[in-house]
């Protein structure tokens, strides 16, 4: 496949045409022109890989000053620009001399084709090398800002649950960890999906490289795809350099695409074909790339009613969903929600140097029957709150500020009828009232012993 892009520039049509005939079948587009005052504003439109460069414009001249002068304008603009000298007048000191100031190489007139050839293969070579450097570069950077926003050095993720349907998931993860199968992890806001992926990624054999996680949540839909594939220089307005898409800055490593509920139609079909053919293109260039990432995706959305709505393609969640666990929702973990307040409990009191023993019984009571719509985050936020307001030794129901039960009702309009949910939570709920017993429980239900077994099988509860 044909990659890369050559500029020539020099006053003689003639040479031009040969050159250009010549280095066709190397790259995949080649402009020329004879007035080296174009350089400029295409050099700042486009990136070439390598530029071919006259080293005498006006008729006579010998000197080689205006190629000098002309490389000099070239790498002022684009430091990494790779520049070979064509000059009629070759000699040894010239080229040592353009070389000195930053030029790649030297073609002297008349060449020798398969020598040409050779010199600009190379050229190209050595310019795609500087973008895979600058790629490296970015992935550095990836990796120093998620290292100081974890302000490392880092400890293992640690994701808190013994509950059943917890140890399930771990189990799930256990079973794969040695695959790179893509995940989708589902669930409602604060469920833990984030740190879930993050788990995961410590558990596969990707580990020792890079993780990019990515919320296409926090970012504005117009910046979606050139962020997620990166652009060429000059491909739109504000593109004034090339930068590699964080898919490019993933590569050999773990992509994690949070509310991947999100994503345009048109970027859905983007991100399927990258998928499906391991490659990719930046913005503005039509030389692709190869991708080769482990894809974990994430979302509170029904990926299944958004594709019954033509909000979703199907195919695209076959691609993504080779896994898929849905993480439940706090008030369907029984104790895991105490073990939780423990360890936000712990976290708090140190932070915050209080002389906390624990949390009060009546507290406890309140945190059972409260609803968590925001899940563990808002259960972490309730504890650090808590912790701050605290006065005694024990955390109280008091130090709790929680949202009313009604408005912490958070169940979508359409979703609060459904029966299977109802049922689910109702069950859920009198589980966790009668503290697991399950002869008390299918009492209060009015259902047999053996049909809460099935029915706790079948929510995985
Ligand atoms: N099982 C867990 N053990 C310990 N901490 C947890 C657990 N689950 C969630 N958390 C903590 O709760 C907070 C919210 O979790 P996280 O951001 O992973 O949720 P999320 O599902 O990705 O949320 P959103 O849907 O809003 O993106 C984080 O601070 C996370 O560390």
């Amino acid at each position: 496949m044909k990659r890369g892009k050559i500029l020539i520039v020099d006053d003689n049509e003639d040479i031009l045409f040969t050159l250009k005939m010549l280095l066709r079948p190397l790259v995949e587009s080649i402009t020329t022109t004879t007035d080296p005052r174009e350089l400029l504003p295409l050099i700042s439109r486009t990136h070439f890989n390598v530029i071919l460069l006259d080293m005498n414009f006006r008729r006579d001249a010998v000197s080689g000053k205006e190629g000098f002068q002309w490389l000099g304008e070239i790498l002022r603009l684009d430091a990494g620009a790779v520049v070979i000298f064509i000059t009629a007048y070759a000699d040894t000191e010239k080229a040592v001399q353009a070389i000195k100031q930053g030029a790649t190489d030297f073609i002297p007139k008349p060449w020798q084709n398969e020598k040409l050839i050779a010199t600009v293969s190379s050229a190209l070579q050595l310019s795609f090398s500087r973008t895979e450097i600058e790629t490296l570069k970015q992935q550095k950077e990836a990796l120093k800002e998620q290292t100081e926003a974890l302000s490392l050095p880092a400890k293992p993720t640690c994701v808190i649950g013994e509950s059943a349907v917890m140890q399930a998931i771990f189990q799930t993860i256990k079973k794969f960890s040695d695959t790179d199968a893509n995940l989708l992890l589902l669930g409602e806001n604060g469920t833990g999906k984030d740190l879930m992926a993050r788990y995961v990624y410590e558990q596969s054999p990707r580990k020792n490289e890079i993780y990019v996680p990515i919320d296409l949540g926090s970012i504005p839909d117009t910046l979606f795809e050139s962020e997620l594939f990166g652009y060429e220089k000059g491909a739109f307005t504000d593109a004034r350099k090339n930068k590699p898409g964080r898919v490019e800055v993933a590569s050999g490593g773990t992509l994690f695409l949070n509310e991947i509920g999100n994503l345009s139609l048109p970027l859905q079909a983007k991100l399927l074909s990258v998928i499906e053919q391991r490659k990719s293109s930046r913005l503005g260039s039509t030389t692709s790339y190869p991708v080769d990432v482990r894809l974990i995706c994430a979302t509170n959305t029904d990926l299944y009613a958004a594709i019954d709505n033509g909000q979703f393609r199907q195919d695209l969640l076959y691609r993504i969903n080779t896994i898929e666990i849905r993480i439940p929702p706090l008030r369907e973990r029984g104790n895991d929600l105490f073990l939780l307040a423990e360890f936000f409990l712990q976290r708090y009191r140190k932070k915050y140097k209080k002389e906390l023993r624990g949390i009060s019984k009546e507290a406890r009571k309140m945190l059972q029957l409260y609803r968590w719509p925001g899940n563990v985050r808002e259960l972490e936020h309730a504890i650090e709150r808590a912790v701050i307001l605290s006065a005694g030794t024990m955390l109280t129901a008091d130090d709790f500020m929680l949202r009313s039960p009604q408005s912490s009702n958070a169940i979508p309009e359409k979703e609060k009828y459904n029966l299977e949910r109802m049922e689910r939570e109702t069950i859920n709920e009198v589980l966790r009232i009668c503290g697991g017993n399950i002869t008390l429980a299918a009492e209060m239900l009015g259902i047999t012993r053996t049909s809460l077994y099935r029915r706790i099988e079948k929510f995985g509860l």
